[in-house]
């Protein structure tokens, strides 16, 4: 769909129209980031005011959602019947709605106006996310924590899609106007869920919200303002406390105190130049030939993953509550039981040691902390992050081939990719060094060494795990597992 142009030109106008006011800042290019926020006088610390001011009527909010839905027929249709998944998908809908309305591709189709149907025409048509890069372009992703995450993502936006389109097919002013002839498409959707992630803000009061004219503020570690939502009334962009800022000078907000270079480059298209690693979160898959690995994954209920977090000292940490599950079976205590309840109604119960732990599947280390096996549980847990680890860095080492890949190939996102690889390959490499220093701790364990002696005299032993089949045994037998 192509969208409507509306200027930095017309924005004084617009911004007139719907009360927002600038103050000493104004709007312009920032070399590599878009448009920005720049003071347009010396801004002393502590004297400058508001520089920005927003009405509330125009916060794209939950709410701003439902109160346009009651004033447009077609908007409320669409958002009965394929809306209310999700606060994220309903703002979605109302970004799809607003662009329809002020696109040339649309001639003739009418609705409500409100003013963000202009201002949809100032937000950009390009937003460096991954989920917007070309094939050849992601593939630069590969071996880090996102490739498996923006592939993900790609398939739920299609899903969301194509289920949005099939629920609002028989609405007589979506399918003539949007669906017949493929108006909108799986692009526009992508860039519409691109648009959100990079220019939603979480305000005091209206929760996840856009916020027109703040989403152009650009993002620094060391923000020089901040955003308020005081009163009902208005959003504001203030200085931060104790800081001054010259005429000329770019105006930014922070927008994640903590986020690791993934997360800023997934949801933002960039890695701050100060930004280390900090954290990675890679997938983890159940054993294959485990055959509790449904029930484990049930009482889990939430996908499993291994999260590494770089410490102040540069020594990294982990976290992998789902590994303690995967590495623990019957033969140590663990089992699972269908529990009728009084209401009738059936439920998965996990057990530790005969007691309930079903509500504890993500604390299962300090459950297990008091154990005499507690080492050989510990050890083999290490063994399976360490490798599910090596593998992924294994992975990263290998060099990147885009020939084979469609569509082009950004110099400055090949670069962003290229130093996300660097920082998440520096982490691994730290985080694999410790977890071998402490598997090889483990195994020099009396009562470790103790353990793997008397399995090696009694190897039909019935309190050791047994392999499910011959061909796997040796395997089993090396890996604890
Ligand atoms: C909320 S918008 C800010 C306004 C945006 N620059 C524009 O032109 O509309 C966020 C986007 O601005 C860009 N951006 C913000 N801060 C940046 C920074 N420090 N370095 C590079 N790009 C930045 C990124 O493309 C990000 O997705």
């Amino acid at each position: 769909m192509r969208r409507a142009v509306f200027s930095l030109h017309d924005l004084p106008a617009w911004c007139a129209l719907n009360d927002v006011r600038f103050r000493n800042v104004k709007v312009e290019e920032v070399a590599g980031r878009g448009y920005g926020l720049v003071a347009d006088a010396d801004l002393p610390s502590g004297g400058a005011g508001a520089m920005l001011e927003i009405p509330q009527d125009l916060v794209l909010s939950a709410q701003a959602v439902e109160d346009y839905a009651k004033i447009d027929q077609n908007f409320r249709d669409l958002l009965e019947k394929a809306g209310h998944q999700s606060h994220r998908a309903n703002i979605l809908l109302y970004l799809l709605m607003h662009m329809i309305l002020s696109s040339p591709d649309f001639p003739g189709v009418h609705g409500v106006a409100s003013a963000w149907t202009q201002y949809v025409g100032l937000l950009p048509t390009q937003i460096p996310v991954p989920t917007t890069w070309s094939e050849a372009e992601r593939v630069y992703l590969q071996g880090t924590s996102l490739e498996s995450a923006v592939s993900a993502k790609l398939a739920a936006l299609t899903r969301e899609f194509d289920a949005i389109k099939a629920k609002s097919d028989d609405l007589r002013f979506w399918y003539d106007n949007v669906w017949a002839e493929e108006r909108v498409t799986i692009h526009d959707w992508v860039l519409l869920d691109a648009i959100y992630r990079s220019r939603s803000l979480e305000l005091p009061l209206s929760g996840e919200s856009m916020v027109p004219c703040l989403d152009i503020a650009n993002h620094s570690a060391q923000a020089t303002a901040r955003f308020e939502e005081a009163t009902q009334d208005q959003v504001t962009l203030v200085l931060r406390d104790s800081v001054g800022v010259s005429k000329g000078q770019e105006v930014t907000i922070d927008y994640g105190q903590g986020k690791s270079a993934a997360e800023m480059l997934f949801s933002y298209g960039f890695i701050d130049p100060d930004c280390q690693a900090r954290k990675l979160v890679l997938p983890l898959e159940p054993m294959e030939d485990d055959p509790l690995a449904k029930a484990k994954m049930h009482v889990f209920r939430a996908p499993p993953t291994i999260q590494v977090t770089d410490g102040e000292n540069g020594v990294p940490g982990w976290s992998a509550p789902f590994a303690y599950l995967m590495c623990l079976n019957e033969e140590d205590g663990l089992n699972f039981a269908v529990v009728q309840e009084t209401d009738g109604s059936q439920e998965l119960k996990l057990y530790w040691q005969d007691e309930d732990a079903t509500d504890r599947s993500h604390g299962l280390k300090t459950l297990i902390e008091g154990h005499e096996l507690y080492k050989i549980f510990e050890l083999r847990v290490i063994t399976v992050v360490l490798e599910r680890l090596q593998q992924q860095l294994e992975e990263l080492k290998i060099p990147v081939n885009s020939s084979k890949y469609s569509g082009p190939s950004r110099e400055d996102i090949v670069r962003t990719a290229t130093h996300l690889r660097e920082l998440e390959q520096d982490l691994l490499e730290r985080i694999v060094g410790k977890l071998e220093d402490q598997r090889d701790e483990l195994f020099s364990d009396d009562s470790v060494l103790a353990y793997l002696g008397s399995m090696e005299a009694t190897p039909n032993d019935e309190s050791r795990p047994q392999p499910t089949d011959d061909a796997d045994a040796d395997e089993e037998d090396e890996d604890f597992s």
